[in-house]
């Protein structure tokens, strides 16, 4: 294993991606003592060149919204504070970093789309242009993106990902959902970008496309790219994922390494998401999780706003809880008031 690759995969190489409490809200309706979606509440990551953060968390918790605010996607309701630093080279110093949340849209659509940041979408083939080829796609977004990248032609960037290079030759409806999502991917690598956004990019996959989807984002990561994985398959994120956080009700309750977040869940929602898979025996938390528009509320009321689910996790010790955020290792938990 080379010098590069070993460093690229170690816990503690410099951060290329660090959010600082981001949150979003959404404001719904126009008038004063309106109601508001708190879609991501005070998000703090640091994301590594090599490795591979899967968020995770159940449907409509904010991982979509968080991934969103960091292309500057997010539609004209949203409020955005906190902070997101993207250091495209650290060789070239500290300055050469951009605030994403704060960037202005010329800054996001010429330097950092694409470019320093490449997105991976949750349906491969409804992204892209139904008249033309795949090949006619990538060449264009090659094109597009070369002034400033050394990435492959279109058909090395084919092979890559494992396509034929004939397959290129096929309109979108005429690639299987396996095949979209390598051009996806393919897309995404053309501007050669250092940090990878993939928001659920197996939906619709059966299980071995899921793994070869996996690996491929592994292997982007060996060559040293940064991975954000967003998903609500714990068993996708298992295979290749080197960090975890777990997101609950738009706050990330517990973050760290992978091996320990599975071995050894500390907070209970991790815990009761392990317990929902086949392995951890097939048990749904029961209940749901909470209305965004009622976070507020309910935090003060509740402190954790898991408790109303805490205790009902089958098979699970009652939650001791920790009124303090704890901070162990590379390993982070929210504070949750014992239930
Ligand atoms: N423009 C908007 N206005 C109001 N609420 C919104 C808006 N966009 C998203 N939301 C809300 O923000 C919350 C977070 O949505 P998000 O798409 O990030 O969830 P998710 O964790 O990605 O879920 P999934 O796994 O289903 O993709 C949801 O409750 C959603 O309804
Ligand atoms: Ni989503």
């Amino acid at each position: 294993m080379s010098e590069t690759v070993s460093t690229a995969s170690s816990p503690r190489t410099e951060p290329l991606l660090e959010l600082d409490r981001l949150s979003v809200r959404f404001l719904l309706g126009r008038r004063r003592g309106r109601a508001e979606v708190r879609a991501v509440t005070d998000a703090s990551l640091t994301l590594r060149p090599g490795r591979i953060l899967a968020l995770v968390g159940e449907s409509g918790c904010g991982k979509s919204v968080l991934a969103s605010a960091l292309l500057g996607l997010l539609p004209a309701n949203a409020q955005v504070r906190g902070r997101a630093l993207l250091h495209r080279d650290r060789t070239v110093g500290a300055e050469d970093s951009v605030e994403l949340l704060s960037a202005p849209e010329s800054v996001l659509a010429r330097r950092v789309r694409g470019r320093l940041v490449g997105l991976v979408p949750q349906s491969a083939g409804t992204h892209m242009t139904p008249v033309r080829t795949a090949r006619a796609q990538l060449a264009e977004t090659i094109r597009a993106l070369r002034s400033s990248t050394d990435a492959g032609t279109s058909d090395e960037l084919a092979e890559w990902v494992g396509l034929r290079p004939e397959q290129l030759d096929r309109y979108p409806h005429e690639l299987s959902g396996g095949m979209a999502q390598r051009v996806a991917m393919a897309l995404a690598l053309a501007g050669d970008p250092p940090l990878l956004l993939a928001d659920e990019p197996t939906t619709g996959l059966d299980r071995p496309l899921v793994d070869r989807t996996m690996d491929l984002l592994g292997d982007a990561a060996a060559q040293g790219r940064t991975v954000l994985l967003i998903t609500h398959d714990l068993a996708a994120a298992r295979r290749v994922a080197t960090d975890v956080a777990v997101m609950y009700a738009s706050r990330i309750v517990e973050t760290g390494p992978a091996a320990d977040i599975f071995d050894d869940p500390w907070h209970p929602y991790t815990a009761g998401l392990l317990k929902a898979l086949p392995e951890g025996g097939f048990e749904p938390i029961p209940g749901h999780p909470p209305a965004l528009t009622d976070l507020e509320r309910l935090e003060r009321k509740w402190g954790c706003v898991f408790c109303q689910r805490c205790p009902d996790v089958p098979g699970f010790a009652a939650c001791t809880g920790d009124p303090e955020p704890v901070h162990h290792g590379d390993r982070w938990i929210a504070a949750h008031a014992p239930c």
